[in-house]
């Protein structure tokens, strides 16, 4: 597995006349770890999610390993490329059982052990709506690290702490920083924004620090 270089390109999103991500321009390395951070609202979530084709680009490129994806089969291979943790989990949106998420990911027998890891294996025939926020946060993180292990040279993850207990946001801070993949994590954790290389920093859709 090689790491990807990811590119954000003057990038631009709206939501009608609204703009989320103005101009945006971030440029990270391969294998390189950053904490995306900034006040509620700024364009964190916007921006990783047009990363992934989950939002429209009004303008600008993203780029991962190199490749802008403009096309169908560009996308899905960067679907591939990227282990995608979400910020909205709400489980009436997957009506899986855990386990059955957990395969879902790539490599099922990573994912299992990151759940054994993330204190959630014993959950593996549970429907996801009865599982806590914070559970089902480990369980996503779980299936999001089985995609690593199958390949995916890059992960972005989207406040993936955000539900969890002290101890847990201490473990999977940890456990990314080990990834030897590239990272970006959306995050309000001082933990996580330790265990990175960099923190770039959103206000208004514009990156203000880098
Ligand atoms: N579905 C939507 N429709 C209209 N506006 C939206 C929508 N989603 C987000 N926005 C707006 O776009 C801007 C950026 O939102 P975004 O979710 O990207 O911010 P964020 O930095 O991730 O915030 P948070 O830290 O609260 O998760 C905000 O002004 C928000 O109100």
């Amino acid at each position: 597995m090689t790491a990807a270089a990811i590119r954000f390109d003057s990038v631009t999103c709206r939501y009608g006349r609204r703009t989320a991500v103005d101009r945006v321009d971030l440029d990270i390395a391969a294998g390189e770890h950053v904490a995306l951070t900034g006040a509620n609202g700024s364009g964190k979530t916007t921006l990783l999610r047009a990363a992934l084709g989950l939002h429209p680009t009004a303008g600008g490129t993203i780029s991962v390993g190199g490749t802008p994806a403009d096309s169908r089969s560009e996308w899905t291979r960067r679907r591939r490329d990227v282990a995608w943790v979400p910020q909205r989990l709400t489980p009436g949106r997957f009506p899986l059982l855990v386990d059955e998420l957990l395969d879902s990911g790539g490599d099922p027998a990573a994912a299992r052990a990151a759940a054994n890891q993330l204190g959630v294996a014993g959950l593996g025939s549970r429907p996801l709506h009865t599982l806590s926020g914070g559970q089902l946060q480990r369980v996503f993180l779980a299936r999001a690290l089985g995609a690593v292990a199958a390949g995916a040279r890059a992960l972005f993850a989207d406040e993936p702490t955000a539900a969890l207990d002290f101890d847990g946001q201490e473990q999977v801070a940890t456990l990314l920083a080990r990834l030897p993949v590239t990272v970006v994590v959306v995050s309000h954790d001082r933990a996580m924004s330790r265990a990175c290389d960099r923190v770039a920093e959103m206000a208004a859709g514009k990156l203000r620090v880098v």
